[in-house]
């Protein structure tokens, strides 16, 4: 992706070249240039010369956008803990529909085993004969949490409110999360017509597989990004000027066209793992015409979203990066510097696209308000309803942001609305060839997400006061690429952090005490904590929870080679904080009624003497006040220890 990097590169502004190569490209984030932050001034930027990576400055505008880095930065710390609650907290922006399984690669054989078979994601990585089971990637890549299918139209009709049958969970409010279109939205605008039609689609947890570190990689991974970033390119017609190694005719349906494409790419390929071979780097032959600078607006910002996409993903890997000879999670600092921070432009592009869908969501913003979200449950709607306000209100902090009025109007744009669409489409499906389960759930989640912001763009006018129709599965993929990106922004400005704190370094930071509770389920199951983590009301819950991951644990308990010390060792740690914390409440406790008493006994004492006179001369004695009880353990503790509980305790003793 070299040429086509360099191309967006020089979207940068010009203005501040002299800001440019010199400095350190592992300082923290410098973005360069400036601009009138007015939407209206845009114009297509100077082209600077190949692999020329400028440094950006905070106030510099992100190109193509009109606003700041610093700006976005600032809008995101209000943004960002709206959209991570609403994404997080509420059944209908948390579970995701779509067609996982059961997809072939359309680009390449899987007889080949270059994609759709697992193994060759693993075997291409580092020897994985070493690692625990449980941080292979084979493992790391599954899914994780419920799963339900989606029900026919029988079952939706016959139980309306529970069409799921409880196989999310029993407290999912499932009106809330089954999407009652049965076309499915992934066909409808991120999939080719003629994609076959049978899988209805699958609902996963988003919540349960975060993105993050799954180890796969190797030549499947490549070539998934290698095909995002040739083979959709915007047809020769469109592009007068473009290479001449593009489709020499149009073709007539999506399939041949995609037959075509894979011709190209397989020659393509060819070409490029020969270069590949002689250690040749340089540009790849492709007829995506970046590489020759066809610098319109759109075909520049088709490109950036792609790059902005990849960043971000990045980003997320090294910002929950897995040791996985330790176990140990982390923020990978020279992961960071080697695949984002050294270059400037991929940072441009993440940026640019979070500008790009602040805007999308601030465009369709006032519409949900007449919105039904979960049509079985008022109060979850009305949630629903004022945190999607919350994250709406968050993105209108700041007007200026993008303005797409400016694209698809001028020259060729026009032409080019079509092709992007079904560039965007042809990338969904490219999405299939990646052979790692979680890894797929999120591509295809944030093309569908972009494909969303692109639609409410461009293809509704603000003017019109027309309705923006998207579909549940839209909605969800556009608020949860929205929370993706913004937690990118915000990892960038904590990395800075990290990087001024800790230079780079291959060592992995650790994650703070609250994200370790977040990941505990996976990497050490309910029995370890059972003392701690067992709650009023949960024994049920927690007996299934232990009895599912015992495996787990089972894989865990006596590692082989020592693997796993260092997670059982932060446990320890954490098991020590944990009693200290309930030392401190009980001192706190004891010391409260040591200083207490002489009041209290002051009181009682009176009160008793006035209920002592009361009855002495035959008034109505008042009850008593004061009395002997235990103590309330769950005020004290915040939580009921396991040990009062006679039905926790049975567990405990079966286990
Ligand atoms: C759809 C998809 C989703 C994935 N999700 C995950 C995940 O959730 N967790 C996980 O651990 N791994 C995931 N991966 C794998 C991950 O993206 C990398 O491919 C893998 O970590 C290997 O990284 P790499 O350093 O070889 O370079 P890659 O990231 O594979 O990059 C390949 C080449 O693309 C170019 N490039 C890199 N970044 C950019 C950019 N921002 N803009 C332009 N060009 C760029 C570079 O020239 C680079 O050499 C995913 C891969 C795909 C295709």
């Amino acid at each position: 992706a070299a040429p086509a990097e360099a191309a967006a590169a020089s979207s940068e502004p010009s203005s501040s070249s002299s800001s440019s190569s010199s400095s350190s490209s592992l300082s923290p984030v410098r973005l360069s240039g400036s601009r009138s932050g007015n939407c209206s001034a845009l114009t297509p930027s100077a082209v600077v010369p190949n692999g020329v990576s400028r440094q950006i400055t905070p106030h510099a505008i992100v190109s193509d956008a009109c606003v700041s880095y610093d700006s976005l930065e600032k809008l995101n710390q209000n943004v960002k803990p709206a959209v991570d609650d609403l994404t997080h907290t509420t059944d209908y922006f948390s579970y995701y529909r779509l067609g996982l399984f059961g997809r072939t690669c359309p680009f390449w054989n899987d007889d080949s085993g270059l994609c759709g078979n697992i193994a060759c994601a693993v075997s291409t990585i580092e020897d994985e004969a070493d690692i625990p089971l449980v941080w292979r990637a084979e493992e790391l890549s599954k899914l994780e949490g419920p799963k339900a299918e989606h029900p026919g139209r029988k079952a939706q009709k016959e139980r309306p409110q529970r069409p799921l049958q409880g196989s999310l969970g029993e407290n999912v409010g499932e009106s809330c999360v089954v999407d009652y279109d049965d076309e499915g939205d992934d066909r409808d605008y991120c999939v080719p017509d003629d994609e076959s039609a049978s899988a209805k689609g699958d609902y996963v947890s988003l919540v349960a597989n975060p993105e993050r570190f799954t180890g796969y990689g190797g030549k499947s991974a490549q070539m998934v990004w290698d095909a995002i970033y040739r083979h959709n390119c915007f047809k020769k017609s469109s592009f007068p000027h473009s290479a001449g190694l593009g489709m020499s005719s149009v073709a007539r349906g999506p399939a041949e066209q995609d037959f075509r494409a894979v011709l190209q790419s397989a020659e393509r390929q060819q070409v490029l793992d020969q270069q590949r071979s002689q250690g040749i780097e340089g540009p790849v032959p492709s007829s995506t015409g970046l590489e020759y600078e066809d610098e319109c607006l759109e075909k520049r910002v088709f490109f950036r979203v792609v790059s902005g996409m990849h960043a971000s993903i990045n980003t997320h890997i090294c910002w929950d990066y897995l040791n996985k000879m330790t176990g140990e999670r982390g923020r990978n600092i020279s992961c960071y510097v080697e695949r984002v921070q050294s270059h400037p432009e991929r940072i441009a592009n993440l940026y640019f696209n979070y500008a790009l869908v602040t805007r999308a969501v601030a465009k369709i913003g006032p519409h949900l308000q007449a919105y039904t979200f979960c049509t079985g449950d008022r109060d979850q709607d009305a949630a629903t309803k004022a945190k999607v306000a919350a994250v709406v209100d968050a993105s209108l902090k700041q007007p200026e942001i993008f303005d797409e009025s400016l694209m698809f109007k001028n020259g060729e744009g026009p032409s080019l609305k079509q092709e992007f669409k079904d560039n965007f489409r042809n990338i969904s499906r490219i999405m299939d060839c990646t052979s790692c389960d979680k890894c797929r759930l999120w591509g295809k989640l944030q093309v569908a997400g972009y494909g969303a912001a692109l639609k409410v763009l461009f293809e509704f006018d603000n003017g019109s006061g027309e309705i923006p129709l998207l579909k549940r599965t839209e909605l969800v993929a556009l608020f949860n690429l929205y929370a993706r990106l913004s937690n990118s922004v915000d990892a960038v400005t904590q990395f800075r952090d990290l990087i001024e704190t800790h230079g780079v370094t291959d060592k992995l930071i650790p994650v703070e005490e609250e994200k370790l509770k977040e990941d505990e389920p996976k990497a050490l199951p309910d029995r370890v904590k059972l003392p701690h983590a067992v709650g009023q009301g949960q024994s049920k819950q927690h007996s299934e929870a232990v009895a599912e991951n015992s495996d787990e644990w089972d894989g865990l308990k006596e590692p082989s080679s020592g693997d796993g010390n260092l997670t059982r060792l932060q446990q320890a740690a954490k098991d020590s904080a944990d009693e200290l914390k309930n030392v401190i409440a009980v001192f706190k406790y004891v010391m409260g009624g040591f200083i207490g008493f002489p009041r209290w006994l002051w009181h009682a004492s009176l009160y008793e003497m006035d209920r002592a006179w009361r009855w002495y001369i035959g008034l109505y004695v008042p009850p008593r006040e004061s009395y002997v009880e235990w103590p309330d353990l769950e005020a004290i503790f915040g939580h009921k220890p396991a040990s009062a509980n006679t039905e926790d305790q049975a567990v405990e003793r079966e286990l």
